[in-house]
């Protein structure tokens, strides 16, 4: 690659080969708390989408990098990111119009997914057959390889754009594929930045193909081009549902959304449960996909949980994020802002009450709690992907686990309780890809298995398991 460094603010082209395309039409990635521009960047025709698959299927054929290559790059990589950290998050916080601290978790995220990516490549192997006692099978010796799939379409979303991207990239690498990456328009200035990373750290050229514009046409020329083998997407279920039912026979990986439920117990440790619901309910202003959305608290903690959650609500800093002491910065648009405050105010003329909260000032809407839900308002059985929070009663666990359940989501939970029995009965009862226990649904490790079950997705990420997905199994047989 032989692609000039970064300098957010000036024009930049499509990543293809190693060359950087500019063409005509473009389009700007804001600031979202000032609304400043902070990249331009050039929307790919459908031919180059086409040239960018055409791109990633002959270095793939051409494949020259070894298992351990490539854990020498995806391990520099990690090694790189953590000398640029400062400068990434900066770029992040400004695109997501996320806090400067989260923006440097979601960069120290990024390291640990890449250096887990890079110890996966050094892993890959498939696994001797039992076959011996099948009949016919006398004398032969069967085993399983691990095969990279060829050319990964991956898709990603606005709201952890560096990272989940990574939990895409750096996996079907480790692998031995080759890749072309649609990143979410709002939020492309920091893929240039990976790009650059995986270039200093020694990756070829044609092995990450970047290519930018609207997902209803550059994401869909993408799915149209049969030469791509599988999907890698994150985001909204309703796009999800789109890639698979337009994707053919060819696979994919979906990670979607969720309106996360979390139970607070009347023996939890209740400080502990509302510190965490809060913090991680409004972590990145609500838009992640495992933030606490839906609190069931038993009701004999009611009153003291909601408010110590109040209280802590309350002290949250609202307001530019990169400003060291701020906790919540706008949403990805006013657009986007309007819509939940619509929500909260369409839940309150059906009887909610708003506890705190329920202002909004441009993009950014002040941190929400309401309690008095129904589960038909949209605030409870959709996902908000703001800062809301809704906090309904319970008598009995079984009641709450149903209540829970009682969507078409199921990507992660949480419950907060000091019975052991308690929280089994929920790892057992709730209907979701992932549950944590005293802590809130929106944790997670990179290196654990994540994804979900009904409208929350298909397939498991983090690295180990990811390289699983984008892998194809051989099946070998010798007859000695
Ligand atoms: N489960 C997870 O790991 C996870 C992580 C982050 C976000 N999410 C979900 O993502 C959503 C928010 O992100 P978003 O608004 O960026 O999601 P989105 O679905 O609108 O967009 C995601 C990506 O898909 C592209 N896209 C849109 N239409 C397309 C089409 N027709 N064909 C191909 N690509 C298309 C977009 O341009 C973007 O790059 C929320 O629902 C959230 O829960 C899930
Ligand atoms: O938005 C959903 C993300 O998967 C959350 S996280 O970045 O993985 O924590």
């Amino acid at each position: 690659m032989s692609i000039s460094k970064s300098q957010l603010g000036s024009h930049r082209g499509l990543i293809i080969g190693d060359q950087e395309i500019f063409g005509e039409s473009e389009f700007t990635v804001k600031d979202k708390f000032s609304g400043e521009v902070i990249a331009t960047i050039t929307k790919a025709g459908k031919k180059d989408v086409e040239n960018a698959v055409t791109e990633a299927l002959n270095t793939f054929h051409n494949d020259e990098l070894t298992p351990y290559q490539r854990y020498e790059i995806l391990k520099k990589a990690g090694e790189l990111l953590k000398e640029r950290k400062e400068q990434v998050a900066f770029t992040i916080a400004r695109e997501v119009g996320k806090t400067i601290k989260d923006a440097r978790g979601e960069v120290d995220r990024a390291i640990q997914t890449l250096i887990l990516s890079s110890e996966e490549a050094k892993r890959i192997a498939g696994e001797e057959l039992p076959i011996a006692a099948s009949p016919g099978a006398e004398n032969r010796v069967g085993f399983t390889m691990r095969m990279p799939i060829g050319v990964i379409g991956a898709i990603t979303p606005f709201n952890f754009p560096f990272n989940l991207a990574c939990h895409k990239i750096a996996p079907a690498l480790a692998a031995g594929n080759t890749v072309v990456w649609k990143p979410a328009t709002t939020t492309a200035a920091s893929a240039y930045h990976l790009i650059e990373i995986l270039q200093d750290a020694g990756l070829p050229s044609g092995y990450v193909n970047l290519v930018c514009g609207s997902g209803a046409q550059v994401g869909d020329w993408l799915l149209q081009d049969e030469r791509v083998g599988k999907y890698t997407f994150t985001g909204s279920a309703e796009v999800g549902r789109y890639i698979k039912e337009n994707s053919g026979l060819r696979k994919v990986s979906l990670e979607l959304g969720n309106n996360s439920p979390n139970i607070v117990h009347h023996d939890a440790d209740l400080d502990l449960a509302a510190k965490l619901c809060a913090l991680k309910g409004f972590n990145t202003s609500g838009q992640a996909c495992i933030s606490v959305q839906r609190i069931y608290v038993h009701k004999q903690a009611e009153e003291a949980f909601l408010s110590k959650l109040k209280s802590i609500t309350e002290n949250l800093k609202v307001g530019n994020p990169l400003e060291e002491e701020t906790d919540i910065g706008p949403l990805i648009s006013e657009g986007e802002a309007e819509r939940v405050i619509n929500w909260i105010d369409e839940a309150v003329s059906q009887g909610a009450e708003i506890v705190t909260g329920g202002k909004r000032d441009g993009a950014i809407v002040t941190p929400t709690i309401l309690k008095k839900v129904e589960n038909d308002m949209k605030v409870v059985c959709e996902e908000v992907f703001g800062p809301v929070l809704t906090v309904s009663t319970y008598e009995d666990i079984n009641e709450a686990i149903e209540a829970a359940n009682n969507t078409d989501y199921g990507l992660q939970s949480g419950i907060f309780t000091t019975d052991l029995n308690i929280a089994m009965k929920a790892v057992k009862g709730f209907k979701t890809g992932g549950v944590i226990v005293n802590d809130a649904s929106t944790f997670r490790a990179d290196a654990m298995p994540y994804g979900g079950i009904k409208n929350s997705g298909i397939g498991r990420e983090g690295p180990r398991y990811a390289v699983e997905v984008l892998t194809e199994l051989k099946t070998v047989i010798l007859n000695l």
